[in-house]
């Protein structure tokens, strides 16, 4: 569903990603773990069409991006870490209009929609955008790109904003949609949430992907070397430098 190899990109002379493989298998939660500036960001953009690789090959639903891109882009999901909505349309008329885009039959779309604000909480839909808060336009943009109900689905930082009641029905409804069948991507920094959230993860650090398994797999790894899954994830990404702070503050 998901595929990338040897996939890079420069930018100047930083290597934001470098050489890494990714392969997401229909029914899979894939969470991709790094911490800031570790390049998530760069590969989420690279997967979904926004950014050119430098170098690498992707496929998505088996078609190449560089042939296939609008078609992508057409059956994909694509949930960004900073929404970026029509300020002058109310809820409603955003959700109507992606799902008009996307061609849905409007029966179907009121449903779907009720569907999805019932579980999300979402009872702000005569608002005007301009006027939603951070978190607010993220769960209406979550609602609408959910309710499409693709079969892949790339969401960046996509419980940041997100307050506890949302973010657990995000986790059901993305495990519910995986169950079905669609492969589910998802970068994070935070290493608790790919835990809870996530059945493989892979963890990248300055753009090289440093380690990658299933949440037993890494756990396992850690157990042989570290006290923790956080000692190994703090290791792989921060090394020395980091241990040196933290004893200094005591810890
Ligand atoms: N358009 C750009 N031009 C130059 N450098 C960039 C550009 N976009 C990203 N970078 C650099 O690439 C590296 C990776 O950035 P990226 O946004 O992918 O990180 P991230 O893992 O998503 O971080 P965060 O968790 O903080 O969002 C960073 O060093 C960043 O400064």
């Amino acid at each position: 569903m998901i595929y990338a190899e040897q996939l890079t990109k420069k930018f100047g002379d930083l290597m934001a990603v470098n050489r890494i493989h990714i392969h997401v298998k229909p029914g899979e939660i894939y969470g991709f773990l790094g911490p800031n500036g570790a390049g998530k960001t760069t590969t989420i953009k690279m997967l979904t069409g926004i950014l050119k690789p430098t170098e690498g090959t992707i496929k998505i639903l088996g078609m190449n991006i560089r042939k296939n891109e609008i078609e992508i882009k057409r059956q994909i999901g694509v949930v960004p870490d900073e929404p970026r909505m029509y300020d002058n349309l109310r809820g409603h008329e955003f959700a109507h209009f992606i799902m008009e885009i996307y061609k849905s039959p409007r029966e179907e779309t009121e449903k779907r929609l009720e569907d999805i604000c019932k579980a999300f909480g979402i009872d702000y839909l005569e608002k005007f955008i301009g006027d939603y808060s951070h978190g607010m336009k993220q769960k209406l943009m979550l609602a609408t790109v959910l309710m499409r109900q693709p079969k892949v689905v790339f969401l960046d930082e996509p419980t940041m904003g997100l307050d506890a009641r949302s973010a657990k029905i995000l986790k059901l409804w993305l495990r519910k949609m995986a169950d079905n069948g669609a492969a589910i991507f998802m970068t994070t920094h935070v290493l608790e949430i790919a835990e809870k959230m996530c059945d493989r993860i892979g963890i990248i650090n300055e753009g090289m992907l440093v380690a990658e398994g299933t949440l037993e797999e890494l756990k396992e790894l850690s157990e042989a070397k570290y006290e923790s899954l956080e000692d190994l994830f703090l290791e792989l990404t921060g090394g020395n430098e980091f241990k040196d702070i933290i004893d200094q503050l005591g810890e």
